[in-house]
């Protein structure tokens, strides 16, 4: 079967991987991540979330970080809103792209947002719009497209219900995401078909967590469906505060590792990927969650 011959990846580490830290990362260290980030070539980094600094105070720095961040042409830097006061700041602080983050479990919506599915999606109406009107490209995330923590498995239909949603209200991508990293590849590749009832082909991404080590696998499949953007994090960093147990994103690293290997161009320079690994493992005092750059950094 023919793959895609480009791999956009969306670096989700200074974002989802670190909203979930026990202990605060400060602003300059995520500075100097994306900073590190943009030296390895990553195009598309997910900064920060513009959310309730009470539900998740990981991210209290968001206007500081976005502030920070030395600004590159070429790289679009997105952040999390969950309504329009989240919307107002990050347009406030220069964001290229914004995300609005919906599920397709009532439950996990009702913990992550405090609404129903129905109620995140008025919620989210007037963000699209507003983002829209400025030019500001709009990214819909599809939390728990596979499991849930709470109501176990979900339906595909779920998801295309939830992308048909946010068809509806102007959202211009969704992500397939598998919050709990329970999919396997042919669940995965039938909730990304389910979002490709709404979405073409260029407007549909995945986002897969590792926690039972199926990450890489569901990426493979999803090219195998011709799914060509995926949201990656760093040295595996992450975990969602409302999805216990849940680790981190697939690691940027061991994506980039597979994609070299199928001869897919990601951009993206392997080596100072890993330094940049390296680095903000080396602050969280713990070593990478990444095979590839585990062996990459024991060769050095
Ligand atoms: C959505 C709300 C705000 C509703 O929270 P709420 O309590 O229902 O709303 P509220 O309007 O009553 O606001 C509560 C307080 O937050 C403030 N507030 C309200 N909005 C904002 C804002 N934008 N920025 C800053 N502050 C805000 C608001 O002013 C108020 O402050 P108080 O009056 O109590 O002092 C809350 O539930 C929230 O912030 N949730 C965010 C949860 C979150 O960030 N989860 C992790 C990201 S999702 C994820 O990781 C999944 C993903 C995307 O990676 C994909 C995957 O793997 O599944």
């Amino acid at each position: 079967m023919q793959l895609p011959s480009t791999v956009k990846l969306v670096e989700v580490g200074p974002r989802d991987g670190l909203q979930n830290e026990k202990e605060p990362v400060p602003a300059a260290v995520k500075i100097e991540l994306v900073r590190r980030l943009q030296d390895a070539g990553l195009r598309e980094i997910e900064v920060t979330s513009f959310v309730s600094p009470k539900w998740v105070p990981q991210m209290a720095d968001a206007a500081e970080v976005m502030a920070g961040i030395e600004r590159r042409p070429g790289v679009r830097y997105s952040v999390l809103t969950p309504n329009l006061r989240g919307f107002e700041a990050a347009w406030a602080a220069g964001a290229g792209e914004i995300v609005v983050f919906g599920a397709a479990s009532e439950a996990f919506s009702q913990r992550n947002i405090n609404c129903s599915i129905a109620e995140s999606i008025e919620r989210f109406a007037p963000v699209a719009e507003a983002a829209r009107a400025h030019g500001i490209h709009v990214r819909g995330a599809i939390s728990c497209a596979v499991g849930c923590p709470y109501e176990g498995e979900i339906a595909p239909e779920r998801v295309a219900l939830v992308a048909r949603l946010m068809k509806e209200i102007g959202v211009q991508h969704v992500g397939v995401a598998d919050t709990i990293g329970v999919g396997t590849p042919r669940k995965i590749q039938r909730a990304l078909e389910a979002a490709l009832r709404h979405y073409a082909l260029d407007d549909v991404s995945g986002h897969y967590h590792d926690t039972y080590g199926q990450a890489l696998a569901n990426t493979l499949a999803s090219l195998q469906l011709g799914v060509w953007q995926f949201d990656t994090s760093v040295a595996g960093l992450g975990g969602c505060p409302y999805a216990r147990g849940a680790t981190g994103n697939v690691a940027t690293e061991d994506v980039v590792f597979m994609l070299q290997g199928l001869g897919i161009e990601t951009g993206i320079d392997l080596d100072r990927l890993v330094d940049a690994g390296a680095y903000i493992s080396g602050f969280l005092q713990r070593a990478p969650h990444s095979r590839a750059a585990t062996a990459l950094l024991a060769r050095r």
